[in-house]
């Protein structure tokens, strides 16, 4: 079974050459991090997965049908994105927001019901924000907001969640909180692909693994054989050393570059 996958994929980077067509596949019950340095194009990739922007060359599919050829609302029931940008213009409460999640499900004009409203709930409770749910949102900190953003998508339960660094501005305890929430998503039969900037939540936390190097070069497969000393240090210019604690490698960048 395939939650996502692409053929000879292609992502429309202008003035860059096409690099590595990917052909992915991403089972439910996987973790992927997807791992590049600035500018490699992880949130043209998420986008491009998500439908939001069309590919140079190649086709998404969504189970097995072509997401272009999906209605809107089939894939925001099964397709959950965690973004960078968020649109706070509107003043809704953190409740209100939450329940934006129930909204594929519900028909045109349908009121959400009780049920709906407890989910809601449910979901900014198991991210540690139940207590602002009567806040703006407009009003909350950065990893506040984060963590609002990923209630929302807990409360829309899509088989896919495609996440664009969601542990962005959040404080450790937090981090370790959301990426054991997808974790155990992933476990209970969910497929997560994300983009992450740092290699140590990727390396204790991801069973698959793509890097995306600048040139539009791309490689991917399981963890262990991607997170790899000499294939990172190449893919972020950098000199790493690595340590292995609590059952994974760590990655620690050497004080000088490369030589
Ligand atoms: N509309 C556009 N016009 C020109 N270049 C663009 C456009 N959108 C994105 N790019 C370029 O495409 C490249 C990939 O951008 P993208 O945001 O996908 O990278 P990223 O890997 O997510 O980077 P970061 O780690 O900094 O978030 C960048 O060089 C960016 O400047």
């Amino acid at each position: 079974m395939r939650a996502l996958h692409t053929r000879e994929l292609v992502i429309d980077i202008p003035d860059r050459a096409d690099g590595s067509p990917l052909g992915l596949t991403v089972a439910p019950g996987q973790m992927w991090g997807v791992l590049g340095p600035n500018g490699a194009g992880k949130t043209t990739l998420l986008h491009t997965l998500a439908g939001l922007r069309p590919p140079r060359h190649g086709q998404v599919y969504l189970g097995d049908q072509p997401l272009a050829d999906l209605r809107r609302r089939l894939v925001s029931q099964q397709l959950g994105l965690v973004f960078q940008e968020r649109q706070d213009g509107f003043p809704a409460t953190v409740l209100e927001t939450s329940l934006i999640g129930r909204h594929p499900w519900l028909s045109p004009w349908q009121m959400e019901s009780g049920e709906d409203l407890a989910s809601a709930r449910a979901a900014l409770e198991q991210l540690d924000v139940g207590h602002l749910a009567d806040r703006l949102v407009n009003t909350l900190s950065g990893g506040e907001r984060q963590r609002v953003a990923i209630a929302t998508v807990l409360t829309q339960n899509p088989s896919l969640w495609l996440l664009d660094e969601p542990t962005n501005h959040l404080d450790l305890h937090h981090q370790v909180a959301v990426m054991q929430l997808l974790k155990s998503l992933a476990s209970a039969g969910r497929a997560v692909f994300m983009c992450l900037h740092d290699l140590n939540l990727a390396a204790r936390w991801c069973d698959h693994i793509l890097l995306l190097y600048p040139s539009g070069d791309a490689c991917w497969g399981p963890a262990d054989h991607m997170l790899v000393p000499e294939a990172l240090e190449s893919l972020y210019g950098q000199k790493l050393i690595t340590v292995e604690a609590d059952g994974a490698p760590v990655f620690v960048p050497a004080r000088s570059g490369m030589d």
